[in-house]
């Protein structure tokens, strides 16, 4: 039997790229998955091993973020065909190269702060018990938001596993997942959904942060303030890591331009804010 080697390609799938652009203190925001596929001479690494053809994935990966520094990213067709043009005409080995570019959309909320684009879930729990008591619970999740600038994070205890560089400016993100109780029964759900969601978005984009834990005390506190139907709230916020790309190896700088947002594993800071004199629910009312 003899046998030959198919249609085939290979790439880098999923780049995760942001890409902030700061102009003064208003920035813009560019959030895309970019992956790559590449095909040409591609026989002898199927068939015998030999890499010589082969133009390495991470190197896909790398010249994604390089350009995105170079060029920006502006229409996500333009960045694609700049990249897919550029393996193709740098590499002779290389005949054909597929990119495709999913871009996530964000919407403003602050000078430096952005909402995600839809995905955004309002949610409810409601108890009732015998006795005649009703817990009305209300909340939201997968509300996606995300500073450019304005969080630190330093100042945290050093022990012999410590890497984490320490950092006065950093993009913080998170997908909020927020709970709140109501007092009683509220007169009018809608109104108070709107304005505890816009509570935790302007605290969100508010707080000069120096962790995530004191943003979500102040989302916390922010919607007990503007709300007083509620009396507790309690959040879940994954820290959605955004690592600067080190561009150095390419003779680039990066002040805090060009994003790999990571997917997991990611810090998850959960936590509560009540008013002193909250009710006591009298179980666990989540
Ligand atoms: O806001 C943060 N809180 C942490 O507890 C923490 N831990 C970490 O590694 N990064 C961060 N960021």
């Amino acid at each position: 039997m003899s046998v030959k080697l198919g249609p085939n390609r290979y790439g880098k799938a999923e780049t995760r790229l942001v890409h902030v652009v700061r102009e003064g203190p208003v920035h813009r925001v560019k959030d895309v998955n970019v992956s790559t596929a590449l095909s040409g001479d591609m026989e002898a690494v199927h068939l015998t091993g030999d890499n010589a053809a082969v133009l390495p994935t991470d190197t896909q990966k790398n010249t994604a973020y390089a350009f995105a520094r170079k060029h920006g990213v502006g229409q996500i067709e333009e960045f694609a065909l700049l990249l897919a043009r550029h393996f193709v005409t740098s590499q002779p080995t290389i005949h054909h190269a597929r990119v495709e570019i999913e871009e996530y959309g964000w919407n403003r909320a602050g000078p430096h702060s952005f909402v995600r684009d839809g995905g955004e879930v309002r949610t409810c729990v409601v108890h009732h018990d015998r006795d005649g008591g009703s817990t009305v619970v209300s909340g939201l999740k997968d509300l996606v938001v995300l500073n450019t600038t304005g969080s630190e994070f330093h100042g945290y205890l050093v022990d012999e596993y410590t890497t984490l560089p320490p950092t006065r400016d950093r993009v913080l993100a998170t997908a909020v997942t927020a709970r709140w109780r109501h007092i009683g029964e509220t007169a009018s759900y809608a109104q108070s959904y709107e304005q505890a969601r816009q509570a935790l978005l302007d605290a969100f984009a508010g707080t000069h942060s120096r962790s995530l834990q004191q943003t979500l005390y102040a989302m916390g506190e922010r919607v007990l303030t503007v709300c007083p139907e509620i009396c507790e709230v309690r959040l879940a916020l994954p820290n959605k890591h955004h690592f600067a790309v080190d561009l150095s190896p390419f003779g680039m700088d990066n002040d805090n331009e060009v994003f790999h947002a990571a997917d997991r594993p990611y810090g998850l800071i959960e936590g509560g804010v009540l008013r002193d004199d909250a009710p006591d629910a009298g179980f666990a009312w989540e």
